[in-house]
């Protein structure tokens, strides 16, 4: 009976009864707290289990210095100011590390002409040159991400040759500029002069990017040359083995390999970065070499003179007219193929290292002056991102360009820039003797000439900003 009339009891205070709810809740506060601390638990651990997937998916250093904010979404703003334009990339990524879509394309890419080097003598001008890229920048970032959105400025071979004073002047004037005219994220050290090595590494970064290789193993990436103007740089991944072999500068530092970790992936990286040997730069070494006394490379009938870096050569034919063979010498002198430091070491040209091949050269994407010659002298579709083509294309192109006179050039030639019709065996002959002579391919290995490569059905441009914006994202929290 005592039994039965205190189970009445319970279930009269279960049910509420006579008594207050804040009197139920003191009195079953042990139950509640026992129930609603792994609730929370199983709460929190949902919220936060898409982040710590995607942070252990990535790996690598690069990924995981990385801000894991789910759903972040980190835009870099990138100008690359070139010896002959300058341009500016945006890219959005996502904290994959991947590209997200600003509108309807994964890049914004807009270029002009001439670059910052052009005024060497009115740096304010030369800065103000970028006004209508930055416009064009900021306006695809979201109003509220501006303040934070990095913009940087890498200066490649134009301020690199200009050195000194002018190029500092320069700089100067487009970190006042990107202060007072721009509502992005600016620091004094984010405006440079791109190291040349620098350069090469993020053209290989950007492509192995792009291509789907980063994280993979060395053998599986592939290998770049990016011909500008007035620079040229090859880079590709050795194996640890030939990094050691590295010849060693007297201060015992290696100039010649870049240590990397990408996806997880280590990676020694072979650059270097031939300053005066872009294409543009490469006229002048050429011209050089045989003065005022007529150049086999200029078109038969042609007699003027070619500008660069402020001097003024002379560009005119010889009587006896253009000659592939000719020419070819005339090349092979400008690129200083047999240095003396090239007794004990296997070299490029003009005794640098040659990283020792292997094969992360084996596939060789070449870019910039390279395809847009071969779609100029039409060899290669201009529609096309990509195309495969062989050392001896350019031979081939070159002996058809030797052969023909100025006054037949536009017609043979419609698709050439009138300004670059004198000397197009020059630069035709230079690029074939570049890449067989110069950087050891043979001729006819089969590579390919990149402009912009696809990456989730959208194309991007195959160049250097891209690696730049790479590392900045990685590096933001
Ligand atoms: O973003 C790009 N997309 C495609 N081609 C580019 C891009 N940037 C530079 N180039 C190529 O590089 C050539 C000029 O090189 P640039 O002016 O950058 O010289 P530099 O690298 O020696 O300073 C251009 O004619 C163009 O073919
Ligand atoms: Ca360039």
């Amino acid at each position: 009976m005592e039994h039965e009339k205190m189970i009445k009891r319970n279930k009269q205070q279960l049910h509420g009864g006579d008594s207050s709810l804040s009197d139920k809740i003191h009195r079953y506060r042990g139950v509640i707290l026992v129930i609603s601390v792994p609730v929370l638990l199983i709460c929190f651990v949902l919220f936060v289990m898409p982040t710590s997937e995607y942070s252990e998916s990535m790996g690598g250093s690069v990924n995981r210095k990385f801000s894991p904010k789910f759903g972040s979404r980190n835009y870099a703003v990138i100008f690359d100011a070139g010896s002959s334009g300058s341009r500016v990339h945006v890219f959005c990524f996502d904290q994959h590390l991947d590209l997200v879509p600003i509108g309807n394309d994964l890049e914004l890419f807009v270029q002009k002409k001439p670059g910052l080097s052009a005024y060497a003598s009115d740096p304010a001008a030369a800065a103000n040159s970028l006004q209508s890229l930055l416009e064009k920048a900021e306006d695809v970032v979201p109003v509220d991400l501006r303040s934070n959105t990095p913009v940087r400025v890498g200066a490649t071979a134009g301020l690199r040759q200009l050195g000194g004073n002018a190029s500092d002047k320069i700089l100067q004037a487009v970190r006042d500029f990107l202060k007072r005219k721009s509502s992005l994220k600016s620091k004094a050290s984010w405006v440079t002069v791109l190291d040349g090595n620098q350069e090469g590494a993020y053209q290989w970064v950007t492509i192995n990017y792009l291509l789907g290789n980063l994280g993979k193993k060395y053998f599986d990436t592939v290998g770049v040359v990016d011909l500008g103007g007035g620079s040229v740089q090859m880079a590709y991944a050795i194996s640890e083995a030939d990094a050691q072999k590295a010849p060693k500068l007297s201060g015992g530092e290696d100039t010649y390999v870049q240590e990397m970790y990408l996806k997880g992936a280590k990676y020694y990286l072979y650059v270097h970065s031939y300053l005066h040997y872009g294409l543009l730069a490469a006229r002048a070494e050429i011209l050089k070499v045989t003065k005022e006394s007529g150049s086999p490379c200029i078109l038969t009938g042609h007699h003027g003179s070619y500008k660069y870096g402020g001097k003024t050569y002379t560009a005119s034919a010889m009587s006896q007219g253009s000659s592939l063979t000719n020419c070819r010498m005339v090349a092979l002198k400008a690129l200083k193929v047999n240095e003396s430091a090239c007794t004990h070491m296997k070299c490029t040209f003009g005794g640098v290292w040659n990283g020792g091949g292997g094969d992360g050269q084996k596939n060789m994407f070449v870019a910039s002056f390279f395809f847009d010659r071969a779609a100029e002298v039409g060899f290669v579709d201009p529609n096309v991102a990509v195309a495969k083509v062989r050392p001896i294309d350019f031979e081939s192109a070159a002996r058809r360009a030797c052969d023909t006179r100025i006054d037949d050039a536009k017609a043979t030639f419609p698709r050439v820039d009138p300004d670059n019709l004198p000397f197009l065996c020059m630069d035709l002959v230079y690029q074939y003797t570049l890449l067989v002579d110069g950087f050891g391919l043979d001729a006819r290995q089969e590579m390919t000439l990149v402009k912009k490569v696809k990456y989730k059905n959208s194309l991007v441009e195959a160049a250097w900003p891209l690696g730049s914006a790479i590392e900045v994202a990685s590096s933001m929290n």
